[in-house]
């Protein structure tokens, strides 16, 4: 275990010479802000760590910046990682890994660019892709507990310029399972930048805490809900919390259909070769093969002629007949 080392002042009768002390070092809680070029991650991390907003930044540096602050009347030990927005096919590995580094995630975009917003949604399934602890067909249960994504949209004082709503907003951040959705501006509030920071480590806390005790019995597990973050702007329609809709319907059928499509080509298709398909969609970036033909009904596949199904017709009077 690496440690930290400090001096310690306490002397002993016999000697006054300083006594080596080895501490733990504190294990820090590492945050991973994602999303498209020129959404304003480096601005956001800058933000929380100086309270200033600084205008422009190299937009190809990837850096983890080291914090520590107070949050909930505990020391948090950050390290956040700004990821380069844009992401080449080569460097999809590496933002794989960076993912699999990450505990907790703020998943960005601009209010002024749709694009971006809807690159959220891609991210998102890489995040599952790479986070998520069993595979796809082991129970939803299992994937209740996993790492919490923040879902963010930056600049607000765009108001001109705005090309995404708050509603959509909202409504993208739990389609695609986010624990919580705020809405900030990184130039003009530092409050907002902190509270997006607060969520994922609250969120963070309460996930791990049940992953560690006891999966099974984690309350979104059990499909009750969750404490709701304050700054939490998702209405609460629904009854069930963000936390049990790690997958989303439209996440399993795209599964789903990664998995047909290769049973259609192959012979045998097991769930390890079904995930093999799943790594190669994920790593796309929105340029996706062309998806297998699907028949809308499946064809006969049996190598003698289906029997005849006979069908009774009930008929008035005495004349029933069978056809
Ligand atoms: N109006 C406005 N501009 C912002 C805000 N946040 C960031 N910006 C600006 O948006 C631009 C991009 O910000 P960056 O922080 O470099 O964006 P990024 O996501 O880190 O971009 P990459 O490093 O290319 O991935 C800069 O000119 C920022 O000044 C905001 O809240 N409001």
């Amino acid at each position: 275990m690496t440690a930290v080392v400090a001096m310690s002042t306490t002397t002993s009768p016999k000697t006054s010479l300083a006594k080596l002390v080895l501490y733990p070092k504190p294990k820090p809680f590492k945050v991973m802000v994602l999303g498209q070029s020129g959404v304003g991650k480096s601005a956001l991390v800058v933000r929380f760590i100086t309270r200033r907003f600084i205008g422009e930044y190299d937009p190809n540096l990837e850096k983890i910046y080291a914090f520590q602050t107070v949050i909930d009347n505990e020391m948090v030990y950050f390290e956040i990682l700004d990821s380069a927005g844009d992401s080449h096919e080569s460097e999809y590995a590496n933002l794989e890994s960076n993912i699999r580094w990450a505990e907790a995630f703020i998943l960005m975009y601009s209010v002024t660019d749709k694009c971006s917003f809807d690159e959220c949604h891609r991210l998102k399934f890489l995040i599952n892709y790479n986070k998520r602890r069993r595979r796809l067909a082991s129970s939803m249960r299992d994937s209740a507990i996993e790492t919490p994504v923040v879902m963010v949209g930056n600049k607000i004082d765009q108001v001109g310029d705005r090309m995404v709503s708050t509603e959509e907003g909202q409504r993208r951040s739990k389609e695609i399972g986010c624990v919580c959705f705020h809405e900030i501006s990184v130039r003009e509030s530092i409050d907002q930048v902190w509270g997006v920071f607060r969520d994922a480590r609250r969120f963070w806390r309460v996930s791990s805490k049940w992953s560690r005790r006891d999966g099974d019995r984690h309350p979104a597990a059990l499909g009750r809900p969750l404490a709701r973050a304050a700054s939490d702007t998702t209405p609460d329609t629904n009854a069930a919390p963000p936390f049990c809709r790690r997958w989303t319907e439209m996440e399993l059928d795209e599964a789903d259909e990664v998995c047909v499509g290769r049973s259609d080509s192959t012979s045998s298709s097991g769930r390890s070769e079904c995930g093999d398909e799943f790594r190669a969609r994920a790593s796309t970036d929105s340029r996706l093969p062309p998806r297998p033909a699907r028949p809308r009904h499946p064809l006969p596949t049996r190598p003698f002629p289906a029997p005849v199904r006979r069908m009774s017709v009930a008929m008035r009077g005495n004349n029933a007949s069978t056809y």
